[in-house]
């Protein structure tokens, strides 16, 4: 039996072989070199002598190098953090600096190239979900946000697609990061290996009464047992920087996307509405829950999968074939079972996503708008609000708690004691029943001689009743090991599902926004796009033009795709050049903020042409919306948002240019009160109504554009204030289009633009201030007005006769009511 087990040989051994094999290489190598003779010792020692001065040489000048770097980074790094800013490399990279520890650390952050996101389109646009397709905007329906999330090829192709963005090149710090875990866990699955051996080695030496050799596996067991801990705590560590180099690499790429020239962020919920209320949960959320879930994934099914295969392997050289097609039986009947009877935790955790979302939207709106509902004491009305969605959320999660008992206990009892149980019985075939004992191959020899050598000491049937205790020991921990990595694969299958809703929720963000930037909207299958839909644009924005034209363009206020939007104005034209002050005004709700909408490229030009300067701030165009916005950071940067301080440094703009700027906007008194331009506050609740609107002219005088939209942007200014400031902007060159109510103001321009008239308010009205039209219709409403009030009298008389009768009236209930 001995002489037979020899022919069989275990992982363990073929890797002592192949560690003596070249060991025994080596020594014949230096034996070799040693008998060629020593060099001459004069030789040797200038050889010696000049390798360690050049070594020392290069590890000073290294090591000099590496300090001076660290000191200029450090210095640099101090200065930038101080200032809030960072450097930009000529790729297009930037590096911010952020406070670690004592110093500060450097991030060097490249944008994803436009190539990159042209060749992921095809994966994220395919309406189908196949990877194959060929994209093509007029044939690619809206991503596969229908498909149920689940295990299924929308999923694999879903993951894979992801996959491309977390693991861009096989040279890249993610894929290194994988194969080092891969490693590992081979390793720990070797060790597990050696581990069933030892163990069934010390109880044999232990039945035996060896005291030698079963202190010997002892010392083996303590040290194996430090390589394994080693490892198991390396397999978490690389989990967990698996996950956040995951999760970096999707942040940083969504934002690419969401924050890109395309005005994702604004598009994505005003036009698309592809992912419902938010993105903020989708990137903060639900992307975090994906990586740590695909790096568990990893090793949660990765290493049970290396596990299974190499535990069958030694099973089957231990038990034989009959044993292995029973095991593997097993296998796909109970995952095959699991599979059938398993809820669907993917749909479910999508869904429980999408509340979560809601729930922390309610929030976050509530925040926002702190101050209006505290005016409106609406508390209450919030709390209602709140209280349901938090309830829907709780009832949602509750479901999959009940939903998830009855699976755990089918689980449970299938995985821990069926199977345990069946391995019992499989690794006890060999005792009970001699004929597959012998169909089975016998004990095999390890490093420790084995019992049948000591012959004389013991009789022949000890023996082989010692090499069958061991077999059976080991036997039965390779069971275990491979009972507890199926079971571990199983329950993957779960956390399979849930990963696949994960998945869908981060794939059905990526892909709306690649639908936005791809403007790839397409009419429904076999029906026409409805119209003003934004699979109907067919005009043309135009960038580049010196100054603001709309020929033959509809005013539409658009709705959420792909539905039509309703059309305010049929068609409008006007242009204006440089210098021609234009005012819109007209009754609310008529469009004017939507002129300037249109002319920003946030709402789509349907038809006709609009042509506009090609930049945005300098030498370009400058938006002021209705409700100013206030930025976090300090008072610097609230008078050149949206640029960085770095961006105000590059063009050489100073503090004290800021300053004469903000006191031509009559805000000059600021930098004092709140104690210097570093000082950071919650600027939006620190100023005042009147305050925000004369920051936003200061921002104008700060970027100088050549052209300007002023969406009410003076309504809570006093009127002379106001007419400095609108005298201070023209003084600068700047051309103002302002959309007001106010017909005040139509004295600082040349031209008005009157929207809402008609009786449907669709029509409207291009006029030169002072022209003999413009007169002209002055002098309509006049008239209008004359006629109104030669009316004046008659009306009096008729409600002097209308309250003469109703005191009768009352006069008369009076009487008959006593
Ligand atoms: N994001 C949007 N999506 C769809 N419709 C919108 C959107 N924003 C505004 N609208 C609608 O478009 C129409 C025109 O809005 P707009 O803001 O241009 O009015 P306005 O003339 O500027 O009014 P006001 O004087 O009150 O500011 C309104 O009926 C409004 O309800």
């Amino acid at each position: 039996m001995a002489a037979q087990s020899t022919l069989r040989k275990s992982p363990s051994d073929r890797f002592s072989e192949t560690f003596d094999y070249f060991y025994n290489r080596l020594a014949a190598r230096l034996d070799k070199l040693q008998r060629r003779g020593p060099l001459s010792s004069r030789t040797a020692r200038l050889v010696a002598t000049l390798a360690l001065s050049l070594a020392i040489i290069t590890a000073s000048y290294g090591g000099y190098k590496t300090y001076s770097r660290r000191k200029a980074d450090r210095e640099t790094g101090r200065r930038l953090v101080r200032r809030n800013s960072g450097l930009r490399g000529k790729d297009g990279s930037r590096t911010i600096f952020v406070p670690y520890k004592d110093s500060t650390s450097r991030v060097t952050i490249f944008p994803t190239k436009k190539t990159t996101f042209d060749a992921h389109r095809r994966l994220f646009l395919a309406s189908s979900g196949q990877a194959g397709d060929k994209y093509d905007p007029a044939t690619m329906g809206p991503p596969p946000t229908g498909i149920k999330p689940g295990l299924n090829v929308a999923f694999l192709h879903q993951f894979l697609s992801l996959m491309n963005v977390m693991v861009p090149r096989w040279r890249s710090k993610e894929a290194g990061l994988l194969t080092t875990h891969a490693v590992f866990l081979l390793a720990r699955t070797y060790l597990s290996l050696v581990v069933a051996r030892l163990d069934g080695e010390i109880v044999r030496d232990l039945v035996a009464g060896k005291g030698k050799a079963f202190l010997l596996g002892i010392c083996k067991w303590l040290a194996i047992g430090s390589v394994s801990s080693y490892t198991n705590s390396m397999i978490k560590f690389l989990q967990s920087k698996i996950s956040i180099a995951f999760r970096t690499r999707l942040t940083r790429y969504v934002h690419d996307l969401y924050l890109g020239h395309d005005l994702a962020y604004y598009k994505l919920h005003n036009l698309d509405g592809g992912i419902g209320q938010g993105a903020d949960q989708f990137i903060t959320q639900d992307l975090t829950l994906f990586c740590d879930s695909a790096a568990s994934l990893y090793s949660s099914l990765g290493k049970p999968l290396v596990d299974i295969f190499t535990f069958n392997f030694q099973l089957y050289h231990s038990l034989g074939p009959f044993a292995l097609t029973g095991l593997l039986a097993t296998y796909f009947g109970t995952a095959t079972l699991l599979r059938k009877l398993s809820p669907p935790f993917g749909k479910l955790k999508a869904m429980e996503g999408r509340k979560e979302g809601d729930f922390r939207a309610l929030h976050a709106r509530l925040i926002a708008n702190a101050e209006e509902v505290a005016f409106y004491n609406g508390g209450a009305t919030e709390h209602v609000l709140l209280d349901k969605s938090f309830k829907e959320l709780k009832t949602w999660v509750e479901n999959i708690y009940k939903i998830r008992v009855g699976y755990n206990i089918l689980e449970d009892f299938l995985l821990k004691y069926s199977w345990s149980a069946f391995g019992y019985i499989i690794t006890s075939l060999p005792v009970f029943l001699p004929v597959i004992g012998e169909l089975t191959p016998a004990p095999r020899s390890q490093s420790s001689p084995e019992p049948a050598v000591e012959v004389g000491s013991r009789s022949k049937s000890q023996n082989q009743s010692d090499g069958r205790m061991k077999q059976f020991i080991t036997n039965k921990r390779l069971m275990l090991n491979l009972a507890d990595a199926g079971s571990r694969m199983m329950y993957s299958i779960k956390d399979l599902s849930e990963l696949a809703g994960y998945t869908s929720r981060v794939y059905t963000l990526i892909s709306t926004l690649h639908r936005v930037h791809a403007k790839a909207y397409a009419a429904p299958r076999y029906q026409h796009a409805e119209l003003y839909s934004l699979a109907s644009i067919e005009g043309t924005l135009h960038r580049g033009f010196d100054g603001v034209r709309l020929e033959d363009v509809p005013v539409v206020a658009p709705a959420l795709y792909p539905m039509g939007g309703e059309e305010l104005i049929e068609n409008i034209s006007f242009i204006v050049g440089p210098g021609d002050h234009l005012l819109i005004t007209g009754p609310n709700g008529a469009g004017k903020s939507a002129v300037a909408r249109i002319v920003a490229g946030l709402w789509p030009t349907y038809r006709g042409l609009t042509s506009r300067p090609r930049q945005n701030g300098q030498d370009g165009i400058m938006f002021l919306p209705q409700r100013p916005y206030l930025s976090p950071g300090t008072l610097r940067d609230q008078v050149i948002y949206p640029h960085t301080e770095m961006d105000m440094r590059d063009a050489g703009r100073r503090e004290s240019e800021l300053q004469s700027i903000l006191e031509q906007a009559k805000l000059g008194y600021l930098t004092d009160r709140e104690g210097g331009w570093d000082t950071r506050k919650e600027w939006k609740d620190v100023l005042s109504g009147g305050e925000k609107q004369r920051m936003g002219i200061a921002r104008l005088l700060y970027h100088e554009p050549r052209f300007a939209f002023i969406d009410e942007g003076t309504s809570a200014v006093s009127s002379d204030v106001e007419g400095l400031l609108y005298e201070r902007a023209k003084g600068k060159g700047i051309t103002l289009i302002t959309i007001s109510t106010r017909a005040s103001l139509k004295r600082y321009h040349s031209y008005t633009l009157t929207l809402g008239l008609g009786e449907d308010a669709n029509e409207y009205e291009f006029l030169r201030v002072g022209t003999a039209s413009e007169k002209d219709s002055v002098e309509k409403e006049l008239q209008e007005l004359r006629e109104c009030l030669a009316q004046v009298d008659s009306w009096k008389a008729r409600r002097q006769e209308i309250e003469e009768e109703l005191g009768e009236v009352w006069v008369r209930t009076g009487e008959s009511g006593a």
